[in-house]
Order: C-alpha cells, then sequence, then structure tokens
C-alpha cells in the first residue's frame, strides 16, 4: 500500500519506528517529516499527508502527535479526509470499518511501539462495512458543502 506519514516532534520517534517496519513488510512509505525531534508545529504535516491522500499520491495516511488531538482536527478540515484518532485496536477497527477513515493519527505519547504497530497493523488491514454506514459516510462528506 502507498502510505504518507508525518509526525511531529512528539511523534518523529515512534514514526521513524513505524516508517521502518512498514518499508519492511513491503509498503511504498513516503516519510514527509518531521526528520528531527526539533519542535515544530503539525497543521502543515497534516496538510502534507492529507494532500497525497486527497490527490491520490497515497492511499492511506498516518499523522503522529503528542495527544493527537490537533492533528485530528487539522486533517479533518480537508475535504475527502476522514481522519480517525485511535488509541486502540478497537478504535481502529471502527475508524475503518464504520468511518472508512483514510488517515489514522496517533497519540504518540500514550503508545508503546508494540501498541502502535498494533493499531496500525489493524487499522490497514480493516476493511469498510459499508452498508449503513456507507450511507452515514456520504452525510458526513455533505457537511462539507456547509451543512
Ligand atoms: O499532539 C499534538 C497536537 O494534537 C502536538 O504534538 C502537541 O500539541 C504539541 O505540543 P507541544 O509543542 O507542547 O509539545
Amino acid at each position: 500500500m502507498r502510505i504518507a506519514i508525518a509526525g511531529d516532534h512528539n511523534g518523529f520517534a515512534l514514526k521513524s519506528l513505524l516508517r521502518s517496519e512498514l518499508s519492511a513488510s513491503g509498503h511504498e512509505v513516503s516519510d514527509l517529516g518531521s526528520h528531527t525531534a526539533e519542535e515544530v508545529d503539525y497543521p502543515e504535516l497534516c496538510v502534507e499527508v492529507c494532500a497525497r491522500v486527497r490527490d491520490g499520491r497515497a492511499e492511506r495516511g498516518i499523522v503522529l502527535g503528542g495527544s493527537g488531538l490537533g492533528e485530528t482536527i487539522a486533517c479533518n478540515k480537508l475535504p475527502g479526509i476522514r481522519a480517525g484518532l485511535c488509541h486502540d485496536v478497537w478504535t481502529a477497527e471502527i475508524s475503518r470499518g464504520n468511518n472508512d477513515s483514510n488517515v489514522l493519527v496517533l497519540p504518540a505519547k500514550r503508545l508503546t511501539g508494540d501498541q502502535a504497530r498494533e493499531i496500525v497493523a489493524t487499522w490497514l488491514g480493516t476493511p469498510f462495512k459499508g452498508g449503513k454506514h456507507a450511507r452515514r459516510v456520504a452525510q458526513i462528506a455533505a457537511l462539507e458543502q456547509g451543512g
């Protein structure tokens, strides 16, 4: 899968781990930064990841922050983006199965490498259920036109 990934200073270390492991698993990973642990503002990183998802250069995006809350807000401002903040396997399953999320946001300050790995694997591997959830996703998309 083509995956765009980014993280701010709080997500830098975990992003590096996930990027290496996803690449080793055969995914085509674009690491959009940060490339150091220096403090940065995360909205532009969100824009970069989401731009690739929106135009098809990436099939999915992954963004890491400390809590991930601001990243989730930023990503969901962008048309066509359905970003889910996932703390565990359960939210990862729902984010994909019910919400058809195309961007995964991870709270790096609250996850071990093993937990993050498990969430990412679940999120990448869970199909959208469609049906009533497709209707709701369409209703959410309509909100982009002003509600
Ligand atoms: O998770 C985040 C936003 O949702 C950021 O990582 C966090 O807000 C950055 O804060 P600070 O500069 O104080 O480390």
